[in-house]
């Protein structure tokens, strides 16, 4: 056989890991990171691509938890090209014999500091990526009838969020909590009964009491025990706020960040790092109307 050189490398993609750090003292602002982790090495294991011998592979699934390892081992925040350079010494530093190189590519979602009534809220983030959605309908009379919304309205709040005391049979797993990130992306339409007085103005309006009405007071939130009574919460303060508004539409994905849970190197369930996940999510979805 003529001689031939292998070139060669393996790793893990878009590892989606979340990172709070949650402050040492009482009433203090969380802070909270959502990175998207790719890690790929160069390391001697040629004979497992030629003779089928795994013994020096450094399996991708224990890249993968190396990932959610050292964002926890970060006590402190940091920047993504910090969290980098640290993730990527780490495999050649632990595997000596074994691992020659490394790449980490990782991008950060830009999760920001919601603001409420004015203030930074405490634990309290948003994606700045809605969409201010419109349907006109023009009937045989002539009149047109005009719906507002938003979409891909991001919310999170990384605590003042539980789920318990749900119906359980034998297929049920989850268990209850009082401590928990809710994360949603907001589809909200809403239809007036009369026009108001500035299409545009109203919508800043409804999205700020949407916003306000999650997330609640900047310092101390307000404690959701669902996406179900958070969604009515909002709807009835649009409806309450808004005379002009007769029905609100709300959907709210339930996105889970699922607590990574590794007790052998000290990441604990429900701690400070988390997957988040788009799929599946929970649906939940509602209208408030007035009654006439
Ligand atoms: O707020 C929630 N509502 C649910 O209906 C539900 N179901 C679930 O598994 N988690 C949650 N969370």
């Amino acid at each position: 056989m003529a001689e031939e050189e292998l070139e060669h490398q393996h790793g893990k993609a878009r590892v989606r890991v979340a990172r709070l750090w949650r402050s040492k003292v009482d009433g203090q602002p969380h802070y909270l990171v959502e990175w998207n982790v790719s890690v790929s090495l160069i390391s001697k294991v040629l004979p497992a691509f030629t003779e089928g011998d795994n013994s020096n592979i450094v399996a991708t699934d224990t890249i993968k938890n190396t990932v959610y390892a050292v964002a926890k081992e970060c006590t402190e925040r940091l920047s993504p090209e910090d969290y980098g350079v640290r993730l990527g010494k780490h495999f050649l530093t632990t595997y000596p014999e074994i691992v020659t190189g490394s790449k980490i590519t990782l991008f950060e979602k830009p999760w920001e500091r919601v603001t409420v009534n004015g203030q930074l809220h405490d634990h309290g983030y948003k994606l700045g990526s809605e969409k201010h959605t419109v349907e006109v309908v023009v009937k045989s009379d002539g009149e047109a009838e005009v719906t507002s919304g938003v979409s891909e309205l991001s919310l999170l709040k990384t605590t003042q969020s539980g789920f318990e005391g749900f119906f359980r049979d034998k297929y049920t797993i989850l268990s209850d909590t009082r401590e928990r990130m809710l994360a949603s992306a907001v589809r909200a339409v809403w239809s007036y009964s009369t026009k108001p007085a500035d299409y545009q103005k109203t919508y800043e309006e409804v999205k700020d009491v949407l916003v306000t009405t999650f997330f609640g007071p900047p310092h101390e939130g307000v404690y959701s025990p669902s996406v179900q009574k958070t969604l009515y919460e909002m709807a009835q303060a649009v409806l309450a706020r808004f005379p002009e508004i007769d029905s609100i539409y709300l959907n709210m994905p339930n996105i889970h960040f699922l607590p990574v849970n590794m007790p052998t190197v000290g990441v604990k369930l429900g701690d400070d790092v988390f997957t988040p996940t788009d799929e599946p999510h929970g649906t939940i979805e509602a209208r408030l109307s007035r009654k006439h």
